[in-house]
C-alpha cells in the first residue's frame, strides 16, 4: 500500500519532532516541512533529508543563504495528503483556508481551540471517533497527559469529579525570549485554567476544575492531579490501572525530580531527550476515602508527538483499531 503524504508546516519544537516520528512509520512519508528563515534548524532539517519549503516572500532569503528550498508552502500543502500544523498557537488558525483550498485534511495542535477542527484527540480516548476525519485537533501536551489518566481510571473506577493543578513550565529549553527569570505566575489568575474545559473536548463527560502557575524552568511541566472516584479502591488497585497503559511510565530508582527525568531520557538515549509518556511517582500515588492523589511529570516538547502520528493513522484510515496504532507507533518510536 502507498504510503500516507504528510506535510509538516511549522518545522518547529512539535513539528521537527512529528516529522522524525512520522519518518520512523512505515505507512506514512514526510514530503515536506516547512520553514520560515533559513537558520540553524533549515540547515539541519536538510541534512536529515526532508524537503524544505519556505514563505513565497521568504524564498529569496534561502536562496541567498544557500538553502535549497523545494517551493512554496502552499505548493507543499498541495503534494500532501495530510498537513501537520505545528505553527505558533493562534497562527494554525490563518491556515485553514489554505488546507480547505487544497483539499488536505488537517490536523492542528493545542494552541489552536476546539472549533478549529470541530474533533479534539487523544488516542486512548477516542482514536476511533478520529477515523476518516478530514480535521482534527491533538490537545495540548498538559490535556494530553490529564487525558492519559483519567480515561483508564474513569473506565475502571468511574470518577466523580477531577481536580488537577499544574505547575507550567514558562518556556521551551531553546525559547530566549520567554520568562518568566525569577517569578511564579499564575496563568492564567483568572480560573480555570484552559486545561479542564480542552479535557472536556476530549472526554465531555468527565467534571473537572484546573488551576495553573507558570514556573521559571524549561524542562517539563508537574501535576497534581486529585480525583473524586466512585469505586472503594487502593492504591495499589490505581497502581495496577495506570500501570497497564504503554504511554504511562511509573519513575523511581531515585528519581526525584524533572531533572533526573530529563537525565534519565539522556541516559537511554532517547532523540533530544524526549518523554513521551506521563511520568507518575509510584509513591505520590495515595488514596483516602475515595480521594485519588498523585504527581505527575509532562514532556512539555514531545508527549503530544506520538499522538500526532495515531491521528494521522486514524484520519488516513490506516488502522481502524486505536490500541493496534498506539501500538505501532510506540514500536516505531521505541517507547
Ligand atoms: N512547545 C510545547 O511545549 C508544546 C506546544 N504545543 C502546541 O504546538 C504548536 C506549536 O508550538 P511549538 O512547536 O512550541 O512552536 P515553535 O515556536 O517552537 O514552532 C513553531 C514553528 O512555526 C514556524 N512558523 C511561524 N509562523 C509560520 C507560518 N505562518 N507558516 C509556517 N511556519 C510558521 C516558526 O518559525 C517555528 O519554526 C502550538 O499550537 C503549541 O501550543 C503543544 C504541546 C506542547
Ligand atoms: O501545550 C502546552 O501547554 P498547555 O498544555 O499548558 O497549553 C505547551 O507547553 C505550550 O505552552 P506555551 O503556550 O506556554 O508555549
Amino acid at each position: 500500500m502507498a504510503k500516507a503524504k504528510i506535510a509538516v508546516n511549522g518545522y518547529g519544537t512539535i513539528g521537527k519532532r512529528v516529522a522524525d516520528a512520522v519518518k520512523a512509520q512505515d505507512d506514512m512519508e514526510i514530503i515536506g516541512v516547512s520553514k520560515t528563515r533559513p537558520n540553524y534548524e533549515a540547515i539541519v532539517a536538510q541534512q536529515l533529508g526532508y524537503d524544505i519549503y519556505a514563505p513565497a516572500a521568504n524564498l529569496e532569503a534561502f536562496e541567498k543563504a544557500g538553502v535549497p528550498t523545494a517551493g512554496t508552502i502552499e505548493e507543499m500543502v498541495e503534494k500532501a495528503d495530510l498537513v501537520v500544523d505545528c505553527t505558533p498557537g493562534g497562527v494554525g488558525e490563518q491556515n485553514k483556508p489554505m488546507y480547505e483550498k487544497a483539499g488536505v485534511k488537517a490536523i492542528w495542535q493545542g494552541g489552536e481551540s476546539h472549533p478549529i477542527a470541530g474533533f479534539s484527540f487523544n488516542a486512548v480516548c477516542n482514536y476511533e471517533q478520529a477515523i476518516g476525519r478530514d480535521l482534527v485537533r491533538v490537545v495540548s501536551c498538559n490535556t494530553t497527559a490529564l487525558c492519559r489518566v483519567i480515561f483508564p481510571i474513569d473506565k475502571e473506577l468511574g470518577v466523580k469529579k477531577v481536580r488537577a493543578i499544574l505547575a507550567r513550565r514558562a518556556a521551551d529549553p531553546n525559547d530566549v525570549k520567554k520568562g518568566p527569570i525569577n517569578a511564579i505566575v499564575p496563568d492564567p489568575a483568572k480560573l480555570p485554567s484552559h486545561h479542564g474545559p480542552d479535557v472536556r473536548s476530549v472526554l465531555p463527560n468527565i467534571n473537572i476544575t484546573s488551576a495553573a502557575l507558570k514556573i521559571p524552568t524549561t524542562l517539563m511541566h508537574v501535576h497534581t492531579v486529585n480525583m473524586e472516584l466512585n469505586t472503594n479502591c487502593t492504591a495499589e488497585d490505581v497502581k495496577n490501572i495506570l500501570g497497564s497503559q504503554s504511554r504511562i511510565h511509573f519513575v523511581g530508582q531515585g528519581i526525584s525530580s524533572t531533572a533526573e527525568i530529563i537525565e534519565f531520557a539522556r541516559d537511554i538515549g532517547r532523540p533530544r531527550n524526549d518523554m513521551w509518556e506521563n511520568c507518575i511517582w509510584p509513591e505520590s500515588v495515595t488514596v483516602t476515602e475515595n480521594e485519588l492523589y498523585f504527581f505527575q511529570a509532562v514532556h512539555q516538547e514531545s508527549i503530544v508527538v506520538p499522538e500526532n502520528v495515531d491521528a494521522i493513522r486514524a484520519m488516513m484510515e490506516l488502522e481502524s483499531d486505536g490500541a493496534k496504532s498506539i501500538e505501532k507507533t510506540n514500536k516505531a518510536l521505541g517507547l
